[in-house]
């Protein structure tokens, strides 16, 4: 367990990783003040990060103005080479990296350092991508006329994500902006900053250019959130988190028609069908559900059981998640962590009252954990109904709420009745019930026989309230592009 910054220091192989200041056209630079970054787990803090203001911001996206130009002028196949070279720096300080973003997010290390290397796969799959950024030639529509289409970088590119997965939400974007040649600048949850300056420092190492990769850590992300969407220099805002967020910043976007990548929230439906294999069922519900302690924008938030299984499936799941261990993630074996804050266990509370006030019996955990501080029980509830808040409110924490349901038509109704359309899952063999359900559920990504979709081969995003645009898969470039259609009078 951490006590302070010096402790955490001592953990890591390559303490200058631990960077509190921000990343600002090549050069690590003090802020206006500085913030607190605290450990989940045991409150303390554990570094004092650099608070970027507005006039900062906008001298970091002034410098990736300046540098984009540049840029964009290397051929893909450079912008490739250095990439790669990020990458294999990522690699090869994963347990360092992951160490961090354990000791300011809370979430296991195991699951840390899957998160980086998921994070790193953004960056190597994007670097391969700036070799095949194809433009095309079209037959004219005159004989004396050529017609040329090109595909060239948007410009400076401005990112705001969340906490809960804090070095993979921005390399699944920079990936993609640099990779197409723009410049890019970061601005990392207050909560979680310093898995993004620990990737700042191998960026420089890697030979990113100055002011093609910035970092500005800051206290009040509305303030930055303004700087980005009304500086003219920002051509393209990114945005992860909340769908509540993602409206406010759209709203403020389009004053200057601002290209808009939007990865919002979800409240993923979990089904298992009478002719499933439950054991597979169980454990696709445990990852599903469980990963990163239910603080995932993918995880199943509403679990429909077929009822002539459902007895079976909550008994196991009751029987497996029963012997899973709640504790710091920097220690072995863990496989809850701490929530976020004080906040996120308020959400999971509630959420439990009121389903318990409407009928809801709780079957495991409904409780802080002895442990206290943010820890809390993983916690299953059985009798969930449609009138209840996790229904339509994303728990973000570790509720799984068991519904049971008669036919294929009454539970694909019930999965789609939601504002939201990320992810969902469900769990069956028979081939013709695996295409209708798959074919008629609402959403952007569908999990089949399977709770982990997460891939940066695959185009990520979500329909209806849950976002716009797809990040990762050969996609996920585009977002980043701007499309010249060129006429030659010959
Ligand atoms: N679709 C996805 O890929 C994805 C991935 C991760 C998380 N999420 C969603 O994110 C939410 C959880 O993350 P969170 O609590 O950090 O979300 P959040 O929306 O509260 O915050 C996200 C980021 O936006 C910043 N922010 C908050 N208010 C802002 C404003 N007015 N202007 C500019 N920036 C502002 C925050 O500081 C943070 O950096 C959940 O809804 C989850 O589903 C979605
Ligand atoms: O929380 C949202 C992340 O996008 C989850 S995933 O690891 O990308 O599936």
């Amino acid at each position: 367990m951490l006590d302070t910054t010096t402790e955490l220091r001592s953990l890591l192989k390559d303490p200058s990783l631990l960077e509190h200041r921000a990343y600002i056209g090549g050069q690590f630079v003090d802020g206006d003040g500085t913030f607190d970054v605290t450990n989940p787990a045991r409150g303390d803090v554990i570094a004092q990060v650099a608070d970027i203001k507005r006039p900062q911001v906008a001298g970091a996206i002034a410098q990736a103005e300046a540098a984009q130009k540049d840029w964009a002028k290397w051929t893909g196949k450079e912008r490739a080479g250095v990439l790669r070279k990020w990458y294999d720096l990522m690699m090869a300080n994963q347990e360092d990296l992951a160490v961090i973003l354990t000791a300011e997010m809370g979430k296991p290390l195991a699951e840390a350092r899957g998160e980086i290397a998921y994070g790193a796969s953004f960056i190597e799959f994007f670097a391969e991508e700036a070799k095949r950024i194809y433009g095309e030639t079209i037959p004219g529509h005159q004989r004396d006329k050529r017609i040329t289409v090109l595909k060239q970088p948007i410009g400076v590119a401005a990112s705001i994500t969340p906490w809960n997965f804090p070095n993979a939400m921005i390399t699944r974007k920079a990936g993609p902006a640099l990779a197409a040649g723009c410049a890019f600048v970061a601005r990392p949850a207050e909560l979680t900053p310093l898995s993004a300056t620990a990737i700042a420092v191998l960026a420089d190492r890697a030979g990113i250019p100055a002011g093609v990769f910035n970092v500005v850590p800051s206290s009040n992300a509305s303030e930055t959130g303004l700087e980005f969407c009304e500086n003219n220099a920002v051509r393209k805002l990114t945005f992860t988190g909340s769908t509540e967020v993602g409206r406010i910043l759209m709203r403020q976007a389009a004053d200057t028609v601002m290209k808009c990548s939007m990865e919002l929230g979800g409240n993923a439906p979990f089904i298992v069908f009478d002719d499933a294999d439950i054991d597979a069922a169980v454990e696709g519900a445990i990852m599903c559900k469980f990963r990163n302690n239910g603080q995932t924008c993918v995880c199943a938030n509403r679990i429909y059981v077929q009822a002539g299984v459902y007895d079976e499936f909550a008994a196991k799941l009751k029987a497996a998640v029963e012997k899973m261990n709640i504790g710091d993630g920097l220690d072995d074996g863990i496989h809850f962590g701490p929530l976020i804050n004080a906040k996120a266990v308020t959400k999971v509370q509630d959420h439990i009252a009121d389903a318990t006030a409407k009928g809801a019996e709780v079957i495991l955990g409904g409780n802080p954990s002895e442990l206290g501080g943010t820890f809390f029980q993983p916690t299953i509830v059985t009798g969930a109904s449609k009138d209840m808040l996790f229904s339509t409110d994303e728990t973000f924490g570790p509720l799984a709420p068991l519904f049971k349901f008669e036919d294929e038509d009454e539970v694909i109704a019930l999965a789609n009745d939601t504002i939201f359309g990320l992810a969902s899952y469900f769990y069956a063999k028979d081939l013709s019930r695996v295409y209708k359900v798959a074919e008629e559920l609402e959403y952007g990504i569908v999990g089949v026989n399977t709770g982990i979709i997460s891939t940066e081969l695959a185009p990520f995003g979500g329909v209806k309230q849950s976002g716009l645009g797809r990040e990762g898969s050969h996609h996920g470039i585009e977002d980043y592009l701007e499309m010249k259609y060129i006429c030659m009078s010959v």
